[in-house]
């Protein structure tokens, strides 16, 4: 009994002092907050915090039930991650463009007014990616996603030429070609509930072609082999992408122990599986490259290439920047793209008339074989495709971006105010309230509408005289901005569209019903769901989308289409 007490009070010992240090941090960052002169919120735990994550809904949700209107606080509404999601503008509105989150790690400046947010992009040296939140992408070497200064541009230069039209014509014919036959797949199932999944294994096939030169066939949810390179490249990279926080915690010499539990140790095996996979790859493009052959294209390829010529003039990237390199674009380009097809797949599958709308455009711009669809003139002319995913990202952006003030104080103009930002804060754009101001977006904001991005020069108009809307700068922070955006931007939007038009060219996809319902009660539920299952993970992501099963049809007449008109 007397060492159990001795064991009890030390754990509450340590409790009480831990709980002691937060309270410390807390009135320091405080005070460091109410220097900015902007409303206050403060939250006991950092949002961020690692264990906290895993627990933080199932400890609000039961704090929330308290009688007496006591679960109704600032603790149970902001404390969680993506609880931007459930406050949408509210906030704001309550509060004005701008407020601190006051946490005991770091004081959390949240901006919704654009020129602020533009002027924060444009200031790369004053406000910096917060390279914490995305060193978990170094697990093979350092990279672009969080390189800092000189390291950065130079990356960021011999990146950028490797995402080029070449690169998106192979993106454009791969992601034609693998959505064919997810299609066949897809119409296969009277009931689909692996649209997700499949999304996922599209996604990553294209990343494996244009990374790596390698084409994989499609494979559907339950066609997929467990042995061969596909499988072993797949699932290595899946391994990793979805342990990517362990790798980083624990280092990859501590993952190779052999005592290591059996869980590490298969994380360990698929590390070194894909880092095998990229090292045979990086030798024989090296080899081919010394021999003369640079015809062909892919990301690996490029590297090789512009790194060699870089290094004739000093600079260049070394082998391990190019493995790290190679697996940021794995990481950025996967989930990214394969979460935001998701909800389209269910945003359409609630809305046919958007289906209709669509169509009507790829009919008009591609002809039924495939084959001779042509990225250079049709890509450029499928504005309501494209359309279709700026909405999706507008309401459900994927990548939260985070910039920080570093060790430096800021002044920043927000509004009529000018703040004077502290050392170590976050600066948050935050999307939610950007992307739904009825003030950029109407008063329909919060309504996923594609058509809002499309505006045409005459009435009535042809579609070629359609064009995509730019929106006020700041206020559409999709793909970030400044210099420091997403590379894979047109990368990921002509994958997009590709697999778009060859799914709807002359098919359509609605919910299936369940039990009672008819088919507008099942839109509608597909609607909730959207609304309700969709959470920041590591990416924002629809958590359940098998809970709403699906069902493509082939469109055989103009009656089984439901047009009208927008
Ligand atoms: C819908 C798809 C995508 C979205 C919404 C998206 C969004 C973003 C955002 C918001 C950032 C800035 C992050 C920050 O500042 O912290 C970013 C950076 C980046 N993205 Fe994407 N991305 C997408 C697809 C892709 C694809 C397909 C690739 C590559 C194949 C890619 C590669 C990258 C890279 C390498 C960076 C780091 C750029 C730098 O630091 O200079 N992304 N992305």
């Amino acid at each position: 009994m007397g060492w159990q007490l001795t064991v009890g009070g030390a754990l509450l010992g340590l409790g009480g002092l831990w709980i002691s240090y937060c309270l410390l941090l807390l009135v320091s960052n405080y005070r460091k907050a109410r220097t900015m002169g902007l409303p206050i919120r403060i939250i006991p735990i950092s949002h961020t915090n690692p264990f906290w994550t895993v627990v933080d809904r199932h400890v609000l949700a039961i704090i929330k039930r308290l009688p007496f209107g006591l679960g109704d606080n600032n603790f149970t509404r902001y404390n969680f991650r993506g609880w931007e999601l459930d406050d949408g503008c509210r906030s704001h509105d309550e509060m004005g463009d701008a407020f601190v989150m006051v946490t005991p790690g770091r004081n959390w400046l949240y901006i919704a007014n654009p020129e602020a947010l533009t002027e924060v992009f444009r200031r790369r040296a004053d406000f910096h990616r917060c390279v914490e939140l995305t060193e978990i992408l170094d697990v093979f070497g350092p990279s672009i996603a969080t390189a800092k200064g000189q390291r950065w541009r130079m990356q960021r230069k011999i990146t950028a030429s490797c995402f080029n039209e070449p690169t998106n014509e192979i993106v454009w014919r791969e992601a034609l070609w693998l959505a064919k036959d997810m299609l066949h797949y897809w119409s296969t199932k009277s009931s689909l509930t692996s649209a997700a999944d499949d999304c996922r294994t599209l996604s990553l096939h294209v990343l494996s072609r244009a990374s790596f030169g390698k084409s994989f066939k499609f494979e559907g949810h339950e066609e997929r082999g467990t042995t061969g390179i596909s499988a072993s490249y797949k699932n290595s990279l899946q391994t990793i992408l979805e342990n990517c926080v362990v790798i980083m915690a624990l280092g990859t010499k501590t993952i190779a122990k052999p005592w290591m539990p059996k869980r590490i140790q298969k994380i360990h095996e698929a590390w070194v599986t894909f880092r095998k996979y990229m090292t045979d790859l990086y030798e024989e493009e090296k080899k081919a490259f010394s021999e003369g052959h640079t015809g062909g294209g892919n990301l690996m390829k490029s590297l090789v290439r512009a790194s060699h010529e870089e290094t004739k003039i000093g600079t260049g990237l070394t082998e391990a920047e190019i493995y790290g390199n190679i697996f940021a674009f794995n990481f950025a380009g996967h989930d990214t793209t394969a979460h935001s097809f998701t909800f389209a797949i269910y945003f359409l599958a609630a809305n046919p008339d958007v289906q209709a709308w669509i169509r009507e455009e790829i009919q008009e711009v591609l002809g039924e074989n495939d084959e001779e669809w042509s990225y250079t003139q049709d890509f450029p002319r499928l504005k309501r495709c494209l359309a279709v995913l700026m909405e999706t990202i507008r309401l459900y952006t994927p990548v939260p971006v985070a910039k920080w003030t570093d060790q430096q104080a800021q002044i920043l103009e927000i509004g009529d105010k000018v703040v004077h930002i502290p050392p170590e804060t976050m600066i948050i754009p935050a999307y939610v309230a950007l992307h739904t101001q009825p003030e950029n977006w109407g008063s329909d904001a919060v309504d996923w509408r594609p058509s809002r991005w499309v505006t045409s020069t005459s009435i009535p108009s042809t579609l070629d005289e359609e064009e995509l809307i730019t929106p006020r700068r700041g206020s559409f922070l999709g793909w970030s901005d400044g210099s420091r955006d997403c590379v894979g931007r047109k990368f990921s939007q002509v994958e997009f569209v590709a697999t778009l038009a060859r799914l709807f060219l002359d098919w359509r996809v609605d919910p299936v019903p369940l039990g009672e319902e008819n088919m507008e009660n099942a839109r509608e539920r597909v609607k909730t769901l959207i609304k309700t299952d969709s959470r920041m993970v590591l990416l924002l992501q629809m958590l359940h989308p098998e809970r709403a099963p699906l069902r493509w049809t082939k469109i055989t007449d103009s009656a089984t289409d439901v047009r009208r008109s927008y």
